[in-house]
């Protein structure tokens, strides 16, 4: 549960945008794949779609890597960029596999808008800003996954083989996943005690609340099947 006396700077950025939090982890896409009720062509919209959200996510922890002022910074980032390009994007290309969509099919997919609002909004913020404006962008998306794969692997049936999207929700409820996540939090606190002050807390919220937006609207992008 969100927390905001919480020392966990996550947990502060989650209960200050709890709408925009909500509406993205509780979202109809979300609880479509929990009870398997999700339209296919809705998920493998989706999917496509994430083949190339992965690629610009990988670009952006590239950056996170160059923006480190010292080793720690940068091993912390180079391990974020690992798990997308070593661990997430080969189940991804297995999981489309299993689904019938070919590697190639995936490059050659055009990009949606939601795609492409959601990528060069995270890009461009860790651009203008530190360190610490990239970590927070990126925050909504590693640990969120992680909140939403938990939490459907903890619904009644969500991992029983009828259910088409439990391979997605096990890859995500997964430990190495999980741990992923618990490393990017761990990033924000040791960003958030060396240069958080309170007159930029509102500054980050407002990155925080704009992502989780964002993701949102790219669940709204599969659901409704739009370019
Ligand atoms: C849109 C989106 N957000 C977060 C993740 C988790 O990496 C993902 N694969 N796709």
């Amino acid at each position: 549960m969100p927390n905001d006396q919480s020392n966990d700077l996550f947990d502060r950025l989650a209960s200050g945008a709890a709408a925009e939090w909500s509406r993205y982890v509780d979202h109809a896409f979300v609880r479509g794949m929990g009870d398997g009720s999700l339209p296919e062509p809705a998920f493998r919209h989706y999917l496509a779609q994430d083949y190339l959200f992965l690629t610009h996510f990988a670009r952006a922890y590239a950056l996170a890597v160059y923006k480190g002022r010292n080793l720690a910074d940068m091993r912390a980032s180079l391990n974020g960029l690992k798990a997308i390009l070593d661990v997430e994007m080969d189940l991804h290309v297995s999981l489309c596999a299993g689904w019938g969509i070919a590697e190639d099919e995936l490059e050659r997919t055009p990009e949606s808008k939601a795609t492409m609002a959601y990528t060069r909004y995270v890009l461009e913020t860790g651009l203008r800003g530190d360190l610490l404006d990239l970590h927070v962008a990126l925050s909504p998306c590693v640990i969120g996954y992680a909140e939403i794969g938990k939490r459907l692997a903890a619904t009644p049936g969500a991992l029983d083989d009828a259910n088409p999207y439990r391979v997605w929700i096990a890859e995500y409820a997964g430990e190495a996943y999980q741990s992923v996540a618990a490393s990017a939090r761990a990033t924000l606190n040791r960003l958030a005690a060396d240069s958080l002050t309170p007159a930029r807390f509102p500054r980050l919220l407002t990155i925080f609340a704009q992502a989780s937006r964002l993701e949102a609207d790219f669940w709204d992008m599969g659901l409704t099947l739009t370019d």
